[in-house]
C-alpha cells in the first residue's frame, strides 16, 4: 500500500513527509520510500505555534482556526508529495504537538497535536489517521516515543547492540539488542531546541540554526555550566520519559543565558556549551539508563548534519562507531514521517503500535484515529476561491 507519513517536529521548522510502500507481512515489513519532502510552514504560522507552544494563551476560535491552518498546510504537503509519485492510498499525520505533559503519580499524561485528521482528509481525498499519542496515554503511557517500533522493524542487527538517536527539537534514543532482549527508549533531553533559540538571538533573528554546527565549532564548551545543567531532575529520572518545548524552550533558554553571565562567554562559546549539554546528556543517560552501552550509535533527525555536533558524540563514546542511519538505507530526515505512514498502515491492520517497555503503557494498544472522507475537498475548493 502506498501511504504518506507526515509530522512537524518539536523544532517547528516545517512539515516532513514521506510516500512509502509498504508490503509485507507482520515480521516481514518492506518499506520503499518513494518521495520525501519538507514544506516550511509560512513565517507567520511559525510564530503562532512557537507562541502557543512557549504559553500564550488561545481563545477557543483562535485555537479552531490554528488547528485549520496547521492541517492545511499538512495537506498541501501530502498533495505536493503526490506530484511526481503516484497517489497514495492512505495519510498518517501526527500533526503538530502544542503542549505535552508527561503522566505522574498516577495522573493521566496529556500530549496535544495540532492540524486535525478529519480536515486533512477531506483536502487530500485520503483516509487519515492521526491522534497517535492518545490512546498510549489512555493506556497510563507517556505517548511518546513512539518512532521505536520503527527502529526495532527495520534496524535490528543480529550481531550489534544499536541505539538510534534522534536528534530534533528534542532528542530520543531507541535501543535495539541484537538478541530478543527488551528494547528500551526515552527522551534524552535537549536536541536542537536550544541552540536554535540561541542562534535566534544571537544573529538577531537572521539564522534560525547552526547550520553544520559551524558556530559552535568556534567556541569552547563550558563545562562548569554543563555539569550544573545536567543537575536537574530530568537527566536523572529513570526512563519512561518524555519531555518538550515546556520543559527545553524559551524560559529554559533564558536560564541558560542568565547563569552563563558570570562566565562571561562569548556567543560561540554559549553554542558550544548549548550543543555540549546535548551530547553530555544523551552520554550520561545511556551510562544510567543501559544495560551496557552499544556497539553502534546511528543518528537521525535534522541534528545528524550538524558535523561538530555529531563530532563530539564520536569523541565522548569512542571507541563506538557514530553515523548515520541513512547510511543503511533508513533515510534520516525521513525516518518519523515514515513511521508515521507505518503506524497508519498498521492501524488499518489493526495491529498495536506502541511499545510498552518504551512509553510504560500497561499494554500494547492500537494507535490513532481513523478519518474517512465524508466530502472530499469540498472546504479546499471553498478556501481556493
Ligand atoms: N545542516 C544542519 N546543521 C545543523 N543543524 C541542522 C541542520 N539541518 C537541520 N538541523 C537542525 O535540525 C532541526 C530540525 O530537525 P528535525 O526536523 O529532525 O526536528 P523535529 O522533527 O522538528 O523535532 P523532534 O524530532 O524533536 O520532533 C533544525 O531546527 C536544526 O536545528
Ligand atoms: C510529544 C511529542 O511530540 N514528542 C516528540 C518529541 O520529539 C522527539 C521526542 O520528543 C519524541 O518523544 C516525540 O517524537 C517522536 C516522533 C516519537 O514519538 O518518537
Amino acid at each position: 500500500m502506498r501511504v504518506i507519513g507526515l509530522i512537524s517536529g518539536t523544532s517547528v521548522d516545517g512539515i516532513d513527509g514521506a510516500l512509502v510502500e509498504i508490503s509485507g507481512s507482520p515480521g516481514d515489513w518492506h518499506l520503499e520510500l518513494l518521495a520525501g519532502t519538507t514544506l516550511p510552514y509560512p513565517v507567520d504560522l511559525r510564530s503562532q505555534i512557537l507562541d502557543v507552544c512557549a504559553g500564550k494563551s488561545l481563545s477557543m476560535p483562535e485555537l479552531a482556526e490554528l488547528d485549520d491552518a496547521i492541517a492545511t498546510v499538512f495537506a498541501d504537503a501530502a498533495l505536493s508529495l503526490q506530484q511526481s509519485s503516484e497517489p497514495a492510498e492512505l495519510i498518517g499525520s501526527h500533526g503538530q504537538t502544542v503542549f505535552h505533559r508527561p503522566p505522574q503519580n498516577h495522573q493521566l499524561g496529556y500530549s496535544l497535536q495540532l492540524g486535525r485528521g478529519e480536515l486533512i482528509a477531506q483536502l487530500t481525498g485520503l483516509t487519515t489517521v492521526s491522534n497517535f499519542r492518545v490512546a498510549d496515554i489512555a493506556a497510563g503511557g507517556h505517548g511518546a516515543p513512539l518512532v521505536p517500533i520503527l527502529d526495532t522493524y527495520f534496524l535490528r542487527h543480529p550481531n550489534y547492540d544499536r541505539c538510534i538517536q534522534n536528534l530534533g527539537g528534542i532528542g530520543n534514543v531507541t535501543y535495539v539488542p541484537k538478541t530478543d532482549n527488551q528494547i528500551l527508549g526515552w527522551d534524552t533531553g535537549p536536541g536542537n531546541a536550544l541552540i536554535d533559540l540561541a542562534v535566534q538571538y544571537f544573529s538577531e533573528g537572521a539564522q534560525t540554526y547552526d547550520r553544520d554546527g559551524a558556530w559552535a565549532a568556534t567556541g569552547t564548551p563550558c563545562m562548569a555550566l554543563v555539569e550544573r545543567w545536567l543537575q536537574q531532575d530530568f537527566f536523572q529520572q529513570p526512563p519512561p520519559k518524555s519531555t518538550g518545548r515546556e520543559l527545553f524552550g524559551v524560559d529554559y533558554w533564558q536560564r541558560c543565558l542568565r547563569e552563563a553571565e558570570p562566565y562571561n562567554l562569548s556567543p560561540a562559546d554559549i553554542l558550544a556549551t548549548l550543543t555540549e549539554l546535548t551530547v553530555v546528556s544523551i552520554h550520561h543517560s545511556y551510562c544510567q539508563f543501559l544495560p551496557e552501552l552499544p556497539d553502534q550509535i546511528l543518528l537521525c533527525g535534522g541534528g545528524s548534519h550538524n558535523h561538530y555536533l555529531q563530532q563530539r558524540l564520536q569523541t565522548l563514546f569512542a571507541p563506538i562507531p557514530v553515523f548515520s542511519t541513512s547510511e543503511l538505507g533508513l533515510n534520516a530526515d525521513f525516518k518519523e514521517a515514515i513511521a508515521f505512514a507505518v503506524l497508519a498502515y498498521w492501524r488499518l491492520l489493526e495491529i498495536p503500535g506502541n511499545l510498552p517497555s518504551v512509553t510504560g503503557a500497561v499494554s500494547e494498544v492500537l494507535l490513532g484515529e481513523i478519518h474517512p472522507v465524508f466530502t472530499p475537498n469540498v472546504i479546499r475548493s471553498q478556501s481556493i476561491t
